[in-house]
């Protein structure tokens, strides 16, 4: 059988370290190349914190894609480098596995008329963990006997986007079951700006960042007399490998584009 060509977009961040580990440890994958902004031309091996890898260091996606022709990029970098990386890689007939979060509406409704274009699958998935995808499954089907939701987000104070891509996935999936509603008391007031969140068709969303948080998230509903939870935590950034995986075999078989590991998940 033919090894699946990957390369890895954001190497050395603490996704980007998790995702190339699995490609050099699952047997039908091979690392061909890895993304940075430095260390053009050096090893992987030779990075900090590398033991071991032969596959080159590129800086400029479009000679790595030239030399290498891979089969799939796994992107775990920034938003606007994360969206570069994915229309270029469709252009080079590349399938995208995207872990980046903080892509808007807009980018990812150009990322889908370019998989058509391109008739290439890409998989854009705010949370690779299956508890995750779960948590906010369970939180959909619960939206339908509850229209009122706070969404509370944790994570480690080095993230970048607010809210969580989790979360805002998690609000869009309720939005299509949940009778729209502005929560809260019709005169509340804001003494501090930001007391109630962000604001999502009505639903609030809570952002806390704290060192020692990995990524977790609790969807609270209530109504009369009543309050459900429905809570994921992910302790560590292995929790998400099964899910990258899950989304380069998939993605190998696609020619369409899919947001969200719960469309793949049965
Ligand atoms: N989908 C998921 O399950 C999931 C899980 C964790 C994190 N994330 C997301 O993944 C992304 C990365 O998270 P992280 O915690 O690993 O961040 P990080 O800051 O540790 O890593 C980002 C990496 O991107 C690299 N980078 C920046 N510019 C680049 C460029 N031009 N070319 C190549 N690499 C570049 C940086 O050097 C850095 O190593 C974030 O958007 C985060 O929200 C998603
Ligand atoms: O660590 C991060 O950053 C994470 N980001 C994702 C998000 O924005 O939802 C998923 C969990 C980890």
């Amino acid at each position: 059988m033919e090894k699946v060509k990957i390369v890895v977009a954001g190497p050395r961040g603490r996704m980007g370290k998790e995702a190339v580990n699995l490609v050099l440890e699952t047997e039908n994958y091979e690392l061909v190349g890895v993304l940075d902004y430095k260390h053009e031309g050096m090893k992987l091996v030779e990075l900090e914190g590398f033991t071991k890898g032969d596959a080159l260091v590129y800086t400029d996606i479009h000679q790595c894609f030239k030399e290498q022709q891979p089969d799939v990029l796994i992107d775990l970098t920034t938003p606007e480098v994360g969206m570069e990386h994915t229309v270029t890689a469709l252009e080079y007939g590349v399938r995208p596995v995207v872990g980046t979060t903080g892509f808007s509406s807009g980018d990812l409704r150009k990322l889908d008329a370019l998989c058509e274009q391109t008739g290439r699958g890409c998989i854009i998935a705010p949370n690779f963990a299956v508890g995750a995808v779960l948590m906010m499954k369970f939180s959909q089907m619960a939206a339908k006997y509850f229209n009122d939701v706070e969404i509370i987000e944790l994570h480690h104070d080095q993230k970048l986007d607010a809210p969580s891509g989790t979360a805002v996935k998690t609000a869009e999936m309720i939005s299509t079951v949940r009778e729209a509603k502005q929560q809260g008391h019709k005169n509340e007031k804001e003494t501090i700006p930001g007391a109630r969140g962000a604001n999502f068709d009505g639903m609030h969303i809570h952002s806390v960042r704290l060192p020692g948080l990995i990524a977790h998230q609790q969807v609270m509903f209530g109504s009369d007399g009543q309050t459900l939870s429905i809570r994921h935590d992910s302790y560590n950034r292995a929790s998400f490998m099964s899910g990258v995986k899950l989304a380069v075999d998939t993605v190998m078989e696609n020619d369409h584009f899919v947001y969200g590991l719960e469309n793949i998940i049965g």
